[in-house]
């Protein structure tokens, strides 16, 4: 059977998105080992999933960025020799596995949509129009990031697993002064969701009905470049080639031209349906479904449409 050893720099009281994911992904290929950074003591009834059949940590909490999380990775692939280490797409996983993936000389994929148990792995490259296998041609484990909304979340609540420590300490290298925990926004992330509405120079600056539509849909809220320089929403919010991939199941574009810039960072969406008053815009290229009218008409209907079918 594939022994996947599956890697989460932070474990919490309940299981993110992505975490959810990863272990269905892990579930699939056989059976896993989670290690984490940090645990809390509610964290491993969160890993209490189907699939999950260990936890190791390290001899205290190892936050990143601590160069320490990649030695963590290393001592627990030297403990069970496993076939795959996954972790999600995040900047300081791929920190941590790319060091872990020098230390154990093993072949690396970041940003993967898939991987299988024979150590090869699926990747979109070239702004999403290429889509690539990659095998390992080493011995040893394939270590692979993997994006989210590339499998469906099916944790199945299983038995809290054993939770082992390993000889890992922090390192002094990093040292943590204060944790302020961000307030909830209501909204999902804008990488992990699975539904996105984005909006661009066509809404003028006015984000009531991008936030209602967004609000009905559960969504979270996307922008082109052009709407965050406007300050009209945080750059983090920027969707694209020098913003964020997003990758949902629906991406709702509204507003927004879909210049090449913007397409590289969301057109490997499951589905994408575009609103905007010019017929001729390039992101009826790529759309699924392209609504040719004014925001303003188009997006109260919907909004309408959606309340009423909610009751
Ligand atoms: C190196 C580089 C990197 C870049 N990186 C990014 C990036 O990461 N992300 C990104 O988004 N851009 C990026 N850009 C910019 C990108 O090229 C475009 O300029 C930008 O995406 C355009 O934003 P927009 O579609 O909101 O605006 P516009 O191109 O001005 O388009 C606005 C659209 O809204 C429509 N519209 C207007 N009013 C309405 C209405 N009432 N109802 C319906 N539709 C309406 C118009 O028909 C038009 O199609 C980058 C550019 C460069 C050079």
């Amino acid at each position: 059977m594939t022994q996947v050893l599956v890697f989460f720099d932070r474990v919490v009281d309940h299981l993110t998105p992505a975490q959810a994911e990863l272990l269905t992904h892990a579930d699939a290929l056989g059976e896993a080992v989670v290690v984490a950074g940090s645990l809390p003591p509610a964290g491993a009834e969160a890993l209490a999933v189907h699939g999950v059949t260990g936890v190791l940590t390290g001899a205290d909490s190892i936050y990143a960025p601590d160069p320490a999380l990649a030695d963590l990775v290393v001592a627990a692939a030297a403990e069970l020799d496993p076939d795959l280490i996954l972790g999600p797409d995040t900047p300081d996983t791929v920190d941590a596995l790319s060091r872990a993936a020098v230390a154990l000389d093993a072949g690396l994929i970041t940003g993967a949509n898939g991987v299988t148990g024979s150590g090869s792995g699926t990747k979109s490259v070239l702004a999403g129009s290429w889509r690539t296998t990659a095998q390992i041609s080493e011995d040893g484990p394939l270590l692979a990031t993997l994006r989210p909304n590339t499998a469906s979340q099916q944790a199945i609540a299983a038995e809290v697993p054993e939770v082992v420590a390993l000889e890992v300490a922090a390192s002094s290298a990093v040292e943590i002064l204060e944790e302020t925990e961000l307030p909830p926004s209501g909204r999902p992330d804008l990488t992990e969701a699975s539904t996105v509405v984005a909006f661009g120079r066509g809404v003028e600056g006015d984000l009531r009905l991008v936030e209602q539509l967004a609000e009905e849909l559960g969504a979270a809220l996307g922008a082109s470049r052009v709407a965050t320089d406007a300050g009209w929403i945080d750059h983090s919010a920027q969707v694209g080639q020098t913003g964020v991939t997003v990758s949902p199941q629906l991406y709702i574009s509204v507003g927004i031209s879909g210049a090449v810039h913007q397409r590289a960072g969301m057109q490997t969406s499951g589905t994408i349906v575009a609103i905007n008053k010019d017929e001729d815009a390039p992101v009826f290229e790529i759309a699924d479904f392209g609504v040719v009218g004014d925001l303003n008409d188009v997006l109260p209907q919907m909004i309408d449409e959606l309340r009423r079918r909610k009751g």
